[in-house]
């Protein structure tokens, strides 16, 4: 009898199948489905409310699905020893007020049979002089930091992040992203959900990008990117108003942003001679025009039709 091979069920510590989430009328994943290999940093990237913590809540066994398949590990998401074997990190992760973040890890060490040390895992995460502080007293930074403590104080095999960075400011995002690298070197398999295409670039190895319950897309991230390679951005800021309808109204143009003076007009083909023909046409000029590739965001505008909005 040949022997199964391939990623699936060779490598894969999760794996979904046809996952499907409904609230009442609304369903909320609709048939979701991917597999995560161990030592990967596996994305989940979409807009607000495409259903990325409802599958991963049914993944860490918070939810339970209406149909479709889950195994961690090849296990139930219910089963007793996934408990032992995934670390999640919840989207808001509140903990009681007076609470030290000592107390916090103790607390939570005393779940598992085969904990972390505690101690060395709050120096990891650059928590060493906080230990006799009160959750109410910590940053958001911090709070943060304290949650993927908290998420690895049982020595998981997979850690999943749930919107890790959100409420962050650029320095506390880039330090979370060191240390979720650094998660990853220790041999943790990471599910992140993220909305940020920055984030979601620079640390996965591989991405599915969900819209409205659904994998639109599963790549690494420059796989996504090559699926638009023939994308352009020009970037200018215009002399005088200009309507985005004129620009959008161009074959070539896919989609036309306002960030900042700067107008962002995304497409294809002659982008370039399209976008300054029209702009003399309307007696306008273009300061400071540039022509750039495509990124991520342009790949996220290709696959869903529009900008990620956070
Ligand atoms: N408990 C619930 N009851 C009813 N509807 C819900 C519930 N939880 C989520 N939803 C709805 O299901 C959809 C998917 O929500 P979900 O939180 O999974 O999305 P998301 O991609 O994680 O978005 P966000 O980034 O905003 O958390 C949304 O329309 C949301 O309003």
């Amino acid at each position: 009898m040949p022997v199964p091979t391939g990623r699936l069920v060779d490598m894969a510590i999760i794996e979904v199948e046809g996952l499907v989430k409904r609230y009442g009328d609304h369903t909320a994943v609709d048939g979701v489905g991917f597999g995560v290999d161990e030592g990967e940093i596996f994305g989940i990237l979409g807009p607000n409310g495409a259903g990325k913590t409802t599958t991963v809540e049914c993944i860490e066994g918070l939810r339970t699905p209406d149909a479709g398949r889950i195994s961690v590990a090849g296990l139930h998401p219910r089963d007793p020893e996934v408990r032992e074997l995934l670390g999640a990190q919840l989207q808001e992760s509140e903990q009681p007020d007076k609470l030290t973040v000592g107390e916090a890890m103790q607390l939570y060490s005393s779940f598992y049979r085969r904990p972390a040390d505690w101690r060395e895992l709050v120096h990891t995460l650059k928590l060493d002089d906080k230990t006799d502080t009160q959750f109410r007293r910590l940053s958001g930074g911090q709070k943060q930091r304290l949650s993927i403590a908290l998420a690895l104080v049982g020595n998981p095999r997979v850690a999943v992040l749930d919107e890790l960075t959100t409420g962050l400011d650029p320095q506390a995002r880039r330090d979370a992203w060191g240390l979720i690298e650094a998660i990853r070197d220790r041999g943790v398999t990471i599910l992140m959900v993220t909305h940020f295409m920055e984030e979601a670039e620079r640390l996965c190895d591989r991405i599915a990008v969900i819209d409205t319950g659904r994998v639109v897309a599963l790549d690494t991230p420059a796989g996504l990117v090559a699926r638009v390679d023939d994308r352009q951005r020009v970037r200018f800021r215009p002399s005088a108003a200009l309507d985005p309808a004129v620009l959008t109204a161009l074959p070539e143009v896919d989609d036309v942003r306002q960030a900042g003076g700067q107008l962002v007009v995304t497409g294809t083909g002659n982008l370039l001679l399209a976008v300054t023909a029209t702009l003399a046409a309307q007696g306008i000029t273009a300061a400071g025009l540039r022509v750039e590739q495509a990124s991520l965001d342009d790949a996220f505008v290709a696959l869903t039709g529009r900008p990620i909005e956070v």
